[in-house]
């Protein structure tokens, strides 16, 4: 045999070892020791009381934290995560997917991806960004944004006689991806449009490569796939991934549960009339500080729908976690749709939409603190938070200020995970204006 004959026998009998290590020898030595242990499979109720660990662990500055996941929304990824729970850190979601969606290549790192040390420096670089005064400017970018998209809906209602019929989840992507480009981009908003498409594209292909079995060393062959995922992955940026489709959907889930609350939107738009006035005014930060109705009727739409389902963790040591050893290496995912609808940590009305429950405010809701998990807790919960919170009720109060709304009889209610909570046939709206 040739030496290129011996070369790819060597790589292909290393692929077949590492193959045999990840995904047979390492995820079967993982569940012996949690079998031993008498832990089944994975049930978040047996961590349900271990949410006062995970902050204790975050706190730490360890970065770990913990659930196991069963996820009701999905029944069919289901037996995925059963297999990311019990398989090794190296090939899993936390690393592969968010590699593949949310950061700038193999060895420029985003913020969601990194690790320690290099998480330090980066938080360290971007936090400032996101101090109030740099988000008080931001929110006038915002509402330009959302007047501008507000004048494309007058002009078609205009045309149609007063009356239109608009898909809102898509008209929503745009709004964030607009907002996030010229905050994020600045003047080069157009390199930010470019990223967007990118990032969808990408975020396609993160979610099929997540549903399919991981070889490892396969993505770094010259596949049709991968040549488009490492062009895409060039492409983006983490606040673009973080921060565009989450807040596009909250804003969607928002909208959603205002049309099938009729007696709610007449409420918020009273709110907002007299905090902000009429159809003309654009709402400030100052305005949006007194929007109480509003702002724990988006905390109650983050807990029913929120658009991150699931975060997971790997355990960096050896632990012990409510009496169970979780050995090294255990990916550890937790449920936020499940919490955020177990009855035990929100009472017996965790199913419905209340957001009364946050009259106190989102710690005193539920009978743990951290309950509302949307944007995560601790050390790496998510830097946008306020950022998105301020988007998203400027977006919705202009609205109120502007039309009334309500749900298209073509609406299919179908909430999908595609690693965002999103309404699968869109969101159907329509639309009257205000303006006398
Ligand atoms: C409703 C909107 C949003 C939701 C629900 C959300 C949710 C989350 C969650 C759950 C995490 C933790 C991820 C993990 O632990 O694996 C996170 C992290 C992060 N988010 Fe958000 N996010 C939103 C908006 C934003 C916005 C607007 C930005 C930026 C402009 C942003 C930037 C980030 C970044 C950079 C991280 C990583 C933080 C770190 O690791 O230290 N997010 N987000």
């Amino acid at each position: 045999m040739g030496i290129f004959a011996w070369t790819v026998a060597a790589v292909l009998a290393s692929w077949a070892f590492n193959a045999v290590v990840h995904l047979v020898w390492r995820p079967r030595a993982i569940t012996r020791r949690l079998r031993a242990q008498g832990v089944a499979g994975p049930d978040y109720r047996f961590f349900s009381g271990s949410l006062g660990e995970i902050k204790r662990l975050r706190g730490d500055g360890s970065g770990l934290q913990l659930d196991v996941s069963s996820h009701d929304f999905l029944p069919i990824v289901q037996p995925h995560f059963r297999r990311i729970f019990w398989g090794t850190a190296k090939h899993m979601l936390g690393q592969r997917v968010h590699g593949k969606t949310g950061t700038v290549g193999q060895n420029e790192n985003g913020l969601v991806l990194t690790d320690s040390e290099e998480w330090k420096r980066h938080l360290k670089v971007v936090h400032p960004a996101f101090n109030m005064d740099k988000l008080k400017m931001m929110t006038v970018t915002m509402s330009d944004c959302a007047q501008s998209m507000m004048s494309e809906w007058d002009l078609e209602l205009g045309t149609k006689g007063g009356i239109v019929e608009i898909e809102l989840s898509r008209r929503f992507e745009e709004l964030t991806a607009d907002v996030i480009s010229h905050t994020a981009f600045g003047s080069s908003y157009k390199q930010g449009k470019q990223v967007f498409l990118a990032q969808r594209e990408l975020q396609f292909l993160a979610f099929s490569t997540f549903l399919s079995v991981q070889i490892p060393g396969f993505s770094y062959l010259l596949t049709k796939k991968n040549v488009k995922t490492w062009s895409l992955d060039k492409k983006c940026k983490t606040f673009f991934f973080a921060g565009h489709d989450t807040t596009s959907h909250l804003l969607t889930w928002t909208m959603f549960l205002l049309s099938a609350r009729p007696e709610w939107q007449e409420r918020l738009r009273e709110e907002v009339e007299t905090a902000c006035g009429g159809t003309d005014e654009v709402p400030t930060r100052d305005m949006l500080n007194k929007l109480k109705l509003l702002h724990m009727f988006l905390l109650e739409t983050l807990r029913l729908y929120s658009p991150v389902s699931l975060i997971q963790r790997k355990a960096g040591t050896n632990l012990e976690l409510g009496g169970i050893k979780v050995p090294k290496g255990a990916i550890l995912t937790i449920p936020i749709a499940t919490i955020h609808r177990d009855k035990e940590v929100w009472g017996p009305d965790a199913d419905e939409f209340r957001p009364e429950r946050f009259e106190k405010g989102a710690s005193r809701a539920a009978k743990h603190p951290n309950a509302l998990l949307s944007f995560s807790s601790g050390p790496r919960s998510c830097i946008g938070q306020n950022f998105a919170m301020i988007e998203a009720k400027t977006v919705v109060a202009m609205i109120l200020q502007r039309f009334s709304f309500e749900l298209s009889p073509k609406y299919v209610h179908a909430p999908t995970d595609v690693i965002t909570l999103c309404p699968k046939y869109g969101l159907p709206m329509i639309f009257k204006s205000l303006k006398v």
